[in-house]
């Protein structure tokens, strides 16, 4: 009652001068507890309500590279309501990416937020799953990637004009669904049958619409970093920001959707199943124990989400960005294709096994080289929620550091003509390679620590199976060669087009 009189007994003018007072007073302490923060580092000075996204339109890579050049190699900025670190110089990492079971004190990629619940990321999977104990147990085993047999006949004499990045993006989505469902998804023959008169004709009654299934997960993806740098207000009312994270929104409706059907559709092939129960089992089961329990569909979702978007676009993007440079370097592709015919020759049938794979360390290093010089992975971030100490500084906790992969992977000091691709950096036989490779933790393209990528194996089996069987059975040149590659920065580096043109090699008799 008190209230509400001293409340009716106000005039405008008096709401004015609070409202005022109160803009002035979170003016006054934001700016406070900016100049009186531990181990001030240079960065843009942060506005208060929009911090630092006066700089940010949602390109990660290009705001990373500008505050790394004008503020240096251990600089700070403020987004989403967060103090964060950008790190792009190696020596700053060893604590970061050190594993070790008993520190896990670099375990949490981000905190819990508002905007990866709204995105449907929150407790799910284990990407931005913040919670380590259910991360426990997670990644056991990948599984056996059964790569078909193959032949080399070049038998046709013929030229295709297709965009490598929309054909590579099909192949990665195959194989990862064939990977985590055992079923086969012909998004790669739906690719087929947009393009050629003879038309693969297939039952897929995994995925009604693969076109849209392609661009959803990719979409997905992409996304991310707008639920991670921009806080509700800017996503619903920004201009310029709100239209992106309507049609984000609308994506992630979809992507649920489809795994939703895909897991419903499993779960009726699983009933159907004639299976022996075994109740001694069963009765071990408590309700609430992650590790015995059955996975809800929602856990299960989140698992299948994971899966999709750790392993389709950043597997197709490498390949895609690799083909660029390879095809720019004409001496590079001789040297890899004179490689690939030592270990699997030409006119004769091989099959693509671990053994040999390994072998081809020129291929090798070329893989690397191209992951070095362009990143797809463009932002891998640590959370702490307790103080730490890391570069002789103590941090306080809530501090959030991002390691800018492509700083790191460009940083002069460890990377000699970073701008020049050179995959004899990498090439063991190479008698100059001490001078010319980075310290331990200058070539990171798939993060470190305890929470390394855990596809890195798999993703480099797949990328060297694929220069096997595309360079060493086919030409393969830019339509365009003046033409660099179309990009789109987000929370990863996407190869939109890739024009190139293929016809069947022609072997020396
Ligand atoms: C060239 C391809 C790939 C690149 C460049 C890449 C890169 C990365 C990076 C940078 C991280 C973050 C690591 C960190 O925070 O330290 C990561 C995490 C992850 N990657 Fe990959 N990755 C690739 C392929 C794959 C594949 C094929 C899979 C499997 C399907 C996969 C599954 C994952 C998962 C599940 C995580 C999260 C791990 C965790 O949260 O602990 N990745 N990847």
């Amino acid at each position: 009652m008190a209230i509400y009189n001293i409340i009716s007994s106000l005039k405008i003018t008096d709401f004015f001068i609070i409202f005022v007072f109160t803009f002035l007073g979170y003016v006054f302490r934001f700016y406070y507890k900016y100049f009186t923060r531990p181990n001030p580092f240079s960065g843009p000075l942060p506005f208060p309500f929009i911090e630092c996204s006066y700089l940010y339109d949602g390109d990660t890579k290009n705001f990373f590279t500008l505050i790394n050049k004008k503020y240096g190699d251990l600089c700070e900025y403020y987004l989403n309501g967060k103090r964060r670190i950008l790190i792009s110089s190696p020596e700053c990492l060893e604590k970061i990416l050190t594993p070790s079971s008993k520190d896990n004190t670099f375990m949490i990629r981000l905190p819990h937020s508002e905007g990866y619940e709204e995105y449907g990321m929150v407790g799910r999977g284990i990407i931005i799953n913040h919670d380590i104990k259910k991360l426990e147990g997670y990644w056991k085993s990948l599984g056996n990637l059964n790569l078909s047999k193959d032949n080399l006949k070049n038998e046709n004499d013929w030229q295709i004009e297709i965009d490598m990045a929309e054909w590579v993006r099909r192949f990665t989505s195959d194989m990862i669904v064939i990977l985590i469902t055992g079923k086969r998804p012909y998004t790669m023959a739906s690719y087929y049958n947009l393009h050629s008169p003879v038309k693969v004709t297939c039952s897929n009654p995994l995925i009604e619409d693969s076109e849209r299934f392609v661009k959803a997960f990719s979409d997905y993806l992409f996304g991310l970093h707008f639920f991670i740098y921009f806080g509700y207000f800017s996503r619903r009312y920004q201009p310029g920001i709100k239209d992106t994270v309507k049609y984000l929104l609308n994506n992630r409706d979809y992507v649920f959707e489809t795994l939703d059907n895909i897991i419903k559709k499993r779960r009726k092939e699983i009933e159907e199943m004639p299976v022996e129960r075994d109740m001694n089992q069963e009765k071990n089961i408590t309700k609430d124990d992650i590790s015995t329990r059955p996975m809800t569909d929602v856990e299960i979702r989140g698992n299948l989400l994971d899966a999709f978007i750790a392993g389709v676009d950043t597997m197709a993007n490498t390949f895609s960005f690799l083909t660029y440079y390879i095809c720019h370097s004409p001496h590079v592709k001789q040297k890899m294709i004179d490689e690939i015919d030592t270990i699997f020759p030409p006119n004769t049938p091989y099959n693509l096994n671990y053994v040999d794979l390994i072998k081809l360390e020129y291929c090798d290093a070329v893989m690397n080289e191209a992951s070095r010089i362009m990143s797809v992975a463009v932002d891998v971030p640590r959370y702490i929620p307790n103080s730490c100490e890391l570069a002789g500084y103590r941090w306080e906790a809530g501090t959030t550091f991002h390691m800018n992969i492509n700083g790191i992977h460009s940083n002069e000091n460890y990377w000699p003509n970073p701008e020049i691709f050179d995959p004899d950096r990498f090439y063991k036989k190479n008698d100059d390679m001490n001078n010319k490779v980075g310290s331990k933790f200058s070539f990171i393209p798939f993060g470190g620590g305890l929470r390394v990528c855990p596809g890195r194996k798999l993703a480099m089996i797949e990328l060297v199976s694929l220069v096997v069987v595309i360079f060493g059975k086919y030409d393969v040149e830019l339509v365009d060669m003046n033409a660099p590659p179309k990009t789109k920065n987000g929370a990863i580096i996407i190869c939109e087009e890739l024009p190139v043109r293929i016809r069947p090699r022609k072997y020396s008799p």
